[in-house]
């Protein structure tokens, strides 16, 4: 009788490992841009990605440098984003059968710390030295559900560095952006907004920490950027638009604890349902590159479609006030 249990537990457990295989091979894993990809689509533009070392961004990086962008990877640890570049040299020089050598310029690393206004400002004025133009800005790098941190400048972690930091990067570099045009922003943000409230008397969650929460609140503050960035940008031929990539296996759940015991079933889910960065990072690229969004701005897409957002991450006099405050907050008041 023990010995039946058992093994119909092992079937099961054996049927259920096939049929997420299958799952995994056949899944929708999320619309994929393009198959194969025009080589020259990109060729002459140079693309700014933040936290371009891991996850999502490594995988935008690698795609459009595939579709001939030169690519600046914005990164906080120099040693992991020139590992990481290194990387992406030798699969660019592997696919392009050349020399990783050959692709050095195509690719380049510079230092940004989003938790450090001083760092954002440092980045930007190195940046707008060297670069003559900046056709496409990605903010991509985020932090997600951390415990309570504070960034240098006394900013909750993930409201400072997933919205004010971008906030400041992107209006320092607007200007380039503009004579740049038609050129175009990409901001990720995540389905979780939707679970997020913009409490402006309490941005830096001091009177309370929901690690949740705050994640979301970040998310939710980058659509409501997106779209007040879009009004102010019409008629400059600079596009923005904001995107949820899914639910897609990165490193970005470091901060969340998993009991040892947990983790062989974790891994079984996510690799059977989560998607891999390259089909995550899919709607990134798209709205870098594909003609087909010439001239959309302020909209949200996921899997390469637009899609509707809830009411407040529409709310106008939100979005506006919010904008006032991060202006306050990282000091680019005029
Ligand atoms: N993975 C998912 O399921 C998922 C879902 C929805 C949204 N997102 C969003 O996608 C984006 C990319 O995340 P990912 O999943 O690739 O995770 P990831 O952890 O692999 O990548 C995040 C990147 O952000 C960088 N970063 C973090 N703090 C930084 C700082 N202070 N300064 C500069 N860079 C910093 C990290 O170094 C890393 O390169 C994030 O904005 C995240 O919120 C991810």
């Amino acid at each position: 009788m023990a010995l039946a249990t058992v093994a119909a537990a092992l079937l099961a457990a054996l049927g259920g490992a096939l049929w997420l295989a299958a799952r995994r091979f056949s899944g929708p894993g999320g619309q994929r841009m393009q198959g194969g990809g025009d080589r020259s689509l990109m060729h002459g533009k140079t693309v700014l990605i933040t936290g371009a070392n891991s996850g999502l961004g490594r995988a935008t990086a690698a795609e459009l440098l595939r579709l001939g962008a030169r690519v600046i990877m914005g990164c906080r640890d120099r040693a992991r984003a020139e590992e990481a570049a290194g990387q992406l040299r030798q699969e660019l020089g592997q696919a392009a059968g050349q020399e990783p050598d050959a692709t050095e310029g195509q690719l380049v690393v510079k230092e940004l710390d989003l938790a450090s206004l001083r760092s954002v400002r440092a980045f930007c004025q190195e940046l707008l030295q060297e670069e003559p133009r900046l056709d496409v800005l990605i903010n991509n790098a985020g932090i997600f559900q951390c415990p309570y941190m504070k960034t240098e400048d006394g900013f909750e972690m993930q409201f400072g560095v997933n919205h004010l930091g971008h906030f400041l990067l992107t209006n320092l570099l607007l200007g380039l952006l503009k004579s740049s045009a038609p050129s175009r922003i990409v901001v990720v943000s995540s389905k979780l907004y939707k679970y997020g409230d913009i409490n402006f008397e309490d941005l830096n969650s001091e009177q309370s920490y929901n690690k949740s929460f705050c994640y979301s609140r970040s998310k939710l503050a980058n659509i409501l950027f997106t779209r007040e960035l879009a009004r102010r940008l019409e008629g400059t031929n600079v596009t923005v638009n904001v995107l949820h990539p899914g639910i897609v296996r990165t490193n970005l759940g470091r901060h969340i604890h998993i009991p040892l015991l947990a983790r062989p079933l974790f891994n079984l889910v996510s690799w059977a349902f989560f998607k891999t960065p390259l089909e995550g990072a899919q709607t990134s690229i798209y709205l870098a590159s594909s003609p087909e969004v010439e001239g959309v701005s302020g909209r949200y897409f996921g899997d390469c479609k637009e899609e509707e957002l809830l009411p407040k991450a529409m709310d106008e006099s939100v979005a506006r006030k919010l904008w006032d405050i991060s202006e306050v907050m990282v000091g680019i008041l005029k």
